[in-house]
């Protein structure tokens, strides 16, 4: 797998620093509450597992499943819900877990959807943000990195669903793509 990356961005420590930053964040923010993390499948997978075990506070996690990319490197445009929640979100404080906000339309459609059902407060925590691809507005209050406007992969980023496995993240080099 590592012959198809051009560059590597962040490396497993450099993650694990991030992790841990934003874990002190949180736990500041979630201090005096017990608000329900949602992991947003498959992608925030990794991401998941490492930001919670850095915040020490109660809390509830789960996880919704939504797809847009379906194996490309380019938003089909719209949102599925695959796997919904099991909590009720209903008065709750609810923060969202992604792996990266890039135009943007799967945060939005996860805000207007966990807003519908009555959260209480809606915040989000993304490992990475490319502001340069956004499409429609979508703010997070965490965030771990800025990325240049390539398509990266790796710690649960995927293209045609390979490459979420990679222990880094980086940029696949645009052969790999283009040839399929
Ligand atoms: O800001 P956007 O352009 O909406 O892109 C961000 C979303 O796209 C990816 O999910 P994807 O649809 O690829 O599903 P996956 O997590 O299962 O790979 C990624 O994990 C984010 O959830
Ligand atoms: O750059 C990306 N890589 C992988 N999945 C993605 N989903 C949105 N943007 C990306
Ligand atoms: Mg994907």
């Amino acid at each position: 797998m590592d012959n198809d990356i051009l560059k590597v961005l962040y490396s497993t420590d450099e993650i694990h620093a991030a992790c841990s930053r934003l874990g002190r964040q949180i736990q500041k923010t979630y201090a005096d509450k017990v608000p329900v993390v949602i992991g947003v499948l498959k992608g925030a997978t990794f991401f998941m597992s490492d930001i919670v075990r850095e915040i020490d506070t109660y809390m509830e996690i789960d996880f919704i499943d939504v797809s847009s990319y379906h194996g490309a490197t380019q938003s089909s445009g719209q949102v599925d819900l695959i796997t919904d929640i099991s909590t009720d979100v209903a008065g709750r404080d609810v923060l969202i877990i992604e792996d990266i906000v890039d135009t943007g339309r799967t945060l939005k459609f996860l805000m207007t959807n966990l807003s519908e059902r009555g959260a209480k407060s809606i915040k989000v925590c993304t490992l990475l943000d490319k502001p340069e691809g956004r499409q429609v507005e979508a703010k997070s209050d965490f965030i771990g990195f800025q990325v240049p406007n390539e398509f990266v992969v790796g710690y649960g980023l995927d293209y045609d669903e390979k490459y979420r496995n990679l222990p880094y993240i980086g940029v696949l080099k645009p052969e790999i793509y283009t040839n399929n």
